[in-house]
């Protein structure tokens, strides 16, 4: 019998329940007894709908209050020093170490632990700090908890933890750790921890566990076979069987060592690497280890081609026997929203092309079903679906795909290089040394949203929606002008979000009413998706910009989200490569670009804070995606003249991978995130002679802390050292749409400030 398992699942719940909850029990309107009988609620919603679509393996451990990582830390009893000084209850120590804390009324001041995307994806991890010191304990026993939860509601899961591998490889190492110091060297002392885990749930009776090790999907991992060998062969030993999963890529030569793991069944992501799969069949003949078949996407919302998806699945069972075969999701589900059942604004066509984490689990189950001879009815009618679909794709818009394939190197280059644009731009623009601005976004207030949203319903009209819109940005220039800022921004009140927002107004995109997919903590997003081809059919910010420069003297940078941001952070069609769904995005772009010049706006910034995160995770595929993700970006950008300054945002400072592609942007400036991250990050700007404009974010904006005026002159001094003054901007982290105004005012206040000092230091 061939069996269906699923191997995570979104932990937002129906609704939003959790991100309520959470918020409320923050604001302190709802008790910590409150938000942990919502959660329960919550995790049994899942439970019981994975069990009722049909899974035979459901997994158990994979919830979280806000961040799955930093459950594992936390649970490890893995909490640093400043977080154990400010005295608080266990929740809120582990809201602290993921969002950091400021009460000053109470003395709590401590910031997060700093976030990462987690591989590939949108989704953000807790990174804690390790240094040599670490100790790990079972503080906390959460997937035996969560199994023995699940099991009173009759229902048998498989818990899910990280592997000790991955886990090591993901968390930080404190800026306190000696200089060769590497998390994946406390290993030995964490292996008795994970025993002791494994332990308990087998008493408790788990048959079975996963480990999940995303790490193998990267090269590094190729070296790992010792550390694979004696972690497995010591978990083995004790605990319940168990499957390594390999999400988000292709095991590649690690299968040399993995094939000699005493484990139960390796899983493979065949979503986003079927070919691996003859090779791993090979590897695995013979000796006693099973196979998962991720087949079922984690990552995109497409309806699975169940008969492509069978006839993978029968190569393996006739390699290897129908036992030994597990059909399943190619990573987590938490990359996708909860259903299809509650969408009422989709077609019936378009909602035939999607499955989301709720189908999916139907999916593998009728899949199972199939491969053990009951081909029923719901795999009849995939077979269909799928059909309709390719059909659909058959249909594209001829002007869109002539204006790709007639892209010259010319409209891939500015006028002048970058010193000849920089003399024009001093001039067009005027501005100071240390010039301070903003990433673009502004706090997002109740009344925006709730003026957006009546909007949306029909409740407001057209021009009072505009009125209120207007009204928003004017109070921003005011306020720009208040606290002293030299580059202004119009706030971004009218965007509901980065990608939405120009999704909504491009052809070939389509939107879900409460397709939420989580990105941090409480933060969802609800990604667009590109179902044909992308062209603009009018100006999308022009309206805004243009408004906003008339209401100030200071000059306006536009806002622009870029063409791989928009598609990263979209769902993007499986049927056209991502190059060419960039393109087409980056060419409605260009258009954009040039409209904004055209009304006045002297700068524009397209921000790209996902060209990292699109990084192919094998170096081998590096080359070809960032030719064309670079490509796009300047295709977005160069239709104007030198004196416009063209900024790029991203939202990270780990540039050391990808620095000749960052240069390859030929932004006049760019900015970047710093405020949380180690300062030597920066060197790979000094080493390799960056030519153009930046700012390191001087500030974190995830946290509602307010930073001191000398805590960031410290910062700028430090930068300073390694940057040339004459070159830097002064800027926060991010956008400030999830701040509110008061910490915002206060600590651009001092943004300002510190900019001032500067001036005179560096003068
Ligand atoms: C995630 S990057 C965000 C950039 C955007 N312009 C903002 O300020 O919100
Ligand atoms: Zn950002």
């Amino acid at each position: 019998m061939v069996k269906s398992a699923v191997l995570g699942y979104p932990r937002i719940g129906t609704g939003r329940a959790m991100k309520k909850s959470i918020e409320a029990y923050w604001a302190g309107k709802e008790s910590e007894e409150q938000l942990q009988a919502t959660a329960k609620a919550v995790r049994q919603e899942r439970w019981e709908t994975i069990r009722n679509a049909g899974v035979d393996v459901i997994p158990s451990g994979d919830f979280t209050l806000y961040d799955h990582l930093l459950d594992h830390s936390f649970n490890f009893g893995v909490v640093p020093q400043r977080y154990v000084e400010q005295k608080l209850s266990p929740l809120d120590t582990f809201f602290a170490m993921g969002r950091g804390r400021q009460d000053k009324s109470k003395g709590i001041d401590v910031v997060a632990s700093e976030m990462g995307k987690f591989f590939d994806s949108n989704y953000h991890i807790v990174k804690v700090d390790h240094d040599e010191n670490t100790k790990f304990s079972v503080k906390r026993n959460q997937q035996l908890e969560e199994y023995k939860e699940a099991k009173e509601l009759g229902i048998e899961t498989r818990p899910v933890m990280f592997g000790p591998i991955t886990y090591l490889s993901l968390v930080r190492k404190s800026r306190e750790a000696s200089a060769d110091f590497e998390p994946l060297s406390l290993l030995d002392s964490l292996i008795p921890v994970y025993k002791e885990i494994l332990t308990s749930l087998k008493e408790a009776g788990a048959a079975e566990v996963q480990l999940d090790e995303p790490i193998l999907v990267m090269d590094k991992a190729e070296q790992y076979g010792d550390l694979f060998k004696k972690t497995y062969e010591a978990l083995a030993s004790v605990g319940p069987k168990i499957t390594i999963t390999s999400a988000y890529g292709r095991v590649g030569k690690s299968i040399e060592y993995l094939k000699s793991l005493p484990i139960h069944a390796l899983h493979l992501d065949l979503d986003r690497e079927p070919k691996q799969l003859d090779e791993v069949l090979a590897a695995l003949k013979g000796t006693s280890i099973g196979i998962e078949l991720g087949v079922v996407s984690g990552r995109n919302i497409w309806k699975t081609d169940l008969k492509a998806a069978k006839a993978l699945a029968e190569k393996a069972i006739s390699a290897l026997g129908a036992e030994k075969v597990v059909v399943s999701t190619s990573s987590s589900l938490l990359h996708t929203p909860i259903s299809l059942a509650v969408e009422n604004k989709l077609t019936a066509e378009q909602k035939s092309w999607l499955s989301f984490a709720s189908e999916k689990c139907e999916e593998v189950a009728a899949l199972a079903e199939a491969l053990n001879g009951q081909e029923g009815a719901a795999f009849e009618q995939n077979t269909k679906d799928i059909a309709a679909r390719r059909e659909f794709e058959r249909t594209s818009d001829s002007a869109v795909r002539d204006r790709v394939a007639g892209i010259t190197d010319a409209q891939l280059k500015r006028k002048s290089p970058f010193p000849a644009r920089r003399e024009a731009q001093k001039k067009h623009l005027n501005l100071p040394k240390f010039p301070t601005t903003t990433i673009g976004s502004f706090p997002q207030t109740k009344e925006i949203r709730l003026a957006r949203s009546k909007f949306t319903k029909g409740e407001l009209s057209q021009e009072d929606y505009e009125k209120a819109m207007e009204a928003e940005i004017k109070h921003a220039c005011e306020f720009q002008e208040k606290v002293g800022l030299d580059l202004f921004v119009h706030g971004e009140p009218e965007r509901n979000d980065m990608v939405q927002y120009f999704g909504e107004q491009l052809t070939g995109f389509i939107f879900t009413q409460l397709g939420w997919v989580q990105s941090y903590g409480s933060r969802y997003v609800r990604p667009p998706i590109v179902v044909s081809d992308v062209s603009r059919p009018s100006p999308m910010t022009v309206r805004w910009s243009a408004y906003a420069q008339s209401q100030t003297s200071k000059p306006m940078k536009g806002m622009l989200t870029g063409p791989v941001t928009i598609l990263n952070w979209s769902f993007p069609r499986a049927d056209v490569s991502k190059e060419v769904q960039s393109k087409q995005l980056a060419l409605a772009l260009r258009d954009e670009v040039v409209d904004l010049a055209n009304a006045g706006i002297k700068a524009i910034q397209v921000d790209e804070p996902a060209i990292r995160e699109g990084l192919p995770l094998r170096k081998a595929d590096w080359d070809n995606y960032l030719q064309w993700a670079v490509d796009s970006f300047r295709l977005s950008t160069s239709g104007v003249e030198d004196d416009i300054q063209v900024h790029s945002h991203f939202c990270y400072s780990d540039f050391g991978d990808i620095f000749p592609s960052i240069q390859g942007l030929d932004a006049d400036v760019i900015s970047i995130e710093a405020s949380k991250a180690d300062l030597k990050l920066l060197d790979v700007f000094k080493n390799h002679g960056y030519s153009n404009e930046i700012g390191p974010g001087v500030y974190d904006i995830h946290s509602p802390r307010v930073p001191g005026e000398q805590e960031i002159k410290d910062r700028i001094a430090a930068m300073a050292k390694v940057l040339s003054p004459d070159l830097m901007i002064v800027n926060p982290d991010c956008g400030l749409k999830t701040r509110g105004w008061k910490e915002t005012e206060e600590s651009l206040a001092n943004l300002v400030a510190a900019a001032r000092w500067a001036r005179k230091e560096y003068a």
